[in-house]
């Protein structure tokens, strides 16, 4: 049985969610800590197809994640599953090539446990990029939108991955999100979109995690726009909930991979060979943006 599989099914029930001690996260991040002498500020998590990011990184160290204690392993096409250390534009980063899912079977607690392991780092921003269906009609695939908040469908029905005993060590029981992406990082990125002649793409807006991995209905696209959804993704929130619980910068990206469905007249469906594709096709202006950008943080 895979890791995933193992850990749904010992610890699925959200009534008693799988945790990880601080001394845990701690365990891990002082592996790292002694594996590589490197001390990044900055934590890039890689989207779908964004992996590519962490081939800018200059001076690396390289862990796959099944090296790492602890540490879950990706199972989706499009995630590596590797954690990269280097320099971009001379900053001192870490960046998760792969990500974990809540429909990977991963329970929310897992999927996040990278993110303490930052903070124990002393990691100061995180970076969380994403590939997104764009919901807003005036959006268009191949678009950027910065995150300027979000919608925690999931979190709804009980999968907030900050249930459970709280540790004052991370953060305080009942975390304020009403800043969760941080406005000025959100302008720095609006600055360097501007000076990179590509402010013509980029959007601002809200993303609503849905748990996957079936792609939205016509019917809850219409209710998710309704509900002021500029995008619909499977990730990102559980990441945003825990760096913030922890205080940790975030600034978000989706890359509009592909407009979702709304009209019932449509042959258009969602997959994700073309989200892929569309990650292919833009990855470049990302990597000059988000490299841009980190030179100014
Ligand atoms: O890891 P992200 O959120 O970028 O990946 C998106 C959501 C699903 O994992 C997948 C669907 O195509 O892409
Ligand atoms: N829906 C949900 N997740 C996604 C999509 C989508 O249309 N595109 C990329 N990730």
């Amino acid at each position: 049985m895979d890791q995933a599989a193992t850990s749904s099914s010992s610890s699925s029930s959200s009534s008693s969610p799988r945790r990880y001690t601080h001394e845990e996260y701690k365990e891990t991040a002082d592996w790292l800590l002694a594996h590589t002498e490197q001390r990044p500020k900055v934590a890039i998590i890689c989207g779908s197809g964004l992996g590519s990011l962490a081939d800018l990184l200059e001076d690396k160290t390289v862990f796959p994640y099944k090296d790492i204690p602890r540490f879950p392993t990706s199972t989706v096409p499009g995630h590596a599953g590797q954690l990269v250390f280097g320099k971009l534009q001379g900053r001192e980063c870490v960046c998760m090539q792969g990500r974990f899912h809540f429909y990977e079977g991963y329970d929310i607690q897992t999927v996040t446990f990278p993110v303490r392991v930052f903070f124990l780092l002393g990691v100061e921003t995180l970076i969380v990029t994403n590939a997104a269906g764009g919901l807003n009609d005036a959006y268009n695939e191949g678009d950027i939108m910065l995150i300027k908040d979000h919608i925690n469908l999931p979190g709804f029905a009980g999968q907030n991955p900050l249930c459970g005993q709280n540790d004052e060590r991370f953060g305080v029981r009942f975390p304020c999100m009403s800043d969760a992406y941080d406005r000025e990082l959100r302008a720095l990125a609006r600055q360097t979109a501007e000076e990179q002649g590509c402010g013509g793409f980029l959007q601002e807006g809200v993303y609503c995690m849905v748990a996957g991995p079936s792609y939205e209905t016509i019917a809850e696209c219409r209710l998710l726009r309704t509900l002021g959804a500029d995008t619909v993704g499977m990730s990102t929130v559980p990441e945003v909930l825990v760096a913030r619980h922890c205080g940790l910068r975030v600034l978000g990206l989706s890359l509009i991979t592909n407009m979702t469905v709304t009209d019932y007249d449509s042959n258009q469906k969602a997959n994700h060979e073309e989200v892929l594709q569309t990650t292919r096709n833009r990855t470049q202006d990302l990597e000059r943006f988000v490299s841009n950008l980190i030179a100014k943080i």
